[in-house]
């Protein structure tokens, strides 16, 4: 069965040109939500798709591009179709997601702590879970922001998805010469320093075999300036439909 990707966008936080950088995979009847931020509710409106569409959700960090919209997701299944929304989480950030992000809205009626908005599923880090036949997914921790947890994934043993992330060439590295990956789904921030992100000055000093095998993602509004200008790299494009 084939695995396929749709980006529900493709931008940076600051973005205002591409939806958040989320995505969707369709494996058979499944779909999974990777992130869910502020955008992703208009994302999935414009792309046709209803709350109840998506089987679950999984979450690489806690920035608002990232989480913004778990609260109409939890919302609109709670009330609209009556059942919990399911929520892969790393363990570490289920308790800080809910502190320290959504009980301020989501505290009402029945709902006073996380597992009563969301069937939650709590993931450890390098363990490798199945979330339906021929999907399953890795959390890597890669870092980000210093003191601020964030999770790339690695999707059946060849698709590296990174969340934010800075520039960890080692990593990419590791990952295509000793764990068979072959796809590489990247952030790219397309000008400045890199200070929490990776730049695209950065994926650029690769080897060029391995900058083929990057799609890039969360890019700001200058992307257009860019094309032609990323070396073997390709835009992913939000809302098209990739065979991964
Ligand atoms: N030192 C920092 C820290 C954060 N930021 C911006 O804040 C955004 C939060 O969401 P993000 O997608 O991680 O992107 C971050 C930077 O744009 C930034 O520009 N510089
Ligand atoms: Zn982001
Ligand atoms: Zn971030």
């Amino acid at each position: 069965m084939t695995l396929t990707l749709q980006m529900l966008g493709t931008g940076s936080a600051f973005a205002k040109t591409y939806f958040n950088n989320n995505a969707l995979l369709h494996q058979g009847d499944f779909t999974l939500m990777i992130d869910c931020g502020i955008t992703a509710p208009l994302a999935l409106h414009q792309l046709g798709y209803a709350w109840e569409d998506i089987d679950a959700v999984l979450i690489t960090h806690l920035h608002a591009d990232h989480v913004g919209g778990l609260e109409e997701f939890a919302f609109q299944m709670k009330y609209r179709y009556h059942r919990k929304p399911v929520l892969y989480i790393a363990e570490p950030l289920a308790t800080p997601l809910w502190e320290h992000t959504l009980s301020g809205g989501l505290s009402q009626d029945e709902i006073r702590v996380l597992d009563d908005a969301f069937e939650v599923r709590k993931i450890t880090e390098g363990t490798i879970v199945t979330l339906t036949e021929n999907l399953d997914v890795e959390l890597i921790q890669t870092p980000h922001i210093e003191g601020k947890l964030s999770y790339s994934l690695y999707i059946n043993g060849g698709i590296f998805y990174s969340a934010d992330l800075r520039f960890q060439p080692d990593l990419l590295h590791k990952l295509v010469n000793e764990r068979s990956c072959h796809t590489i789904l990247h952030e790219v921030q397309l000008t400045g320093e890199g200070f929490v992100h990776t730049t695209l000055n950065e994926l650029l000093t690769l080897p060029v075999a391995l900058q083929q095998q990057i799609s890039l993602m969360h890019y700001g509004d200058e992307k257009e300036d860019f094309v032609g200008k990323t070396g073997p790299m390709q835009f992913l494009q939000q809302h098209q439909l990739y065979e991964l």
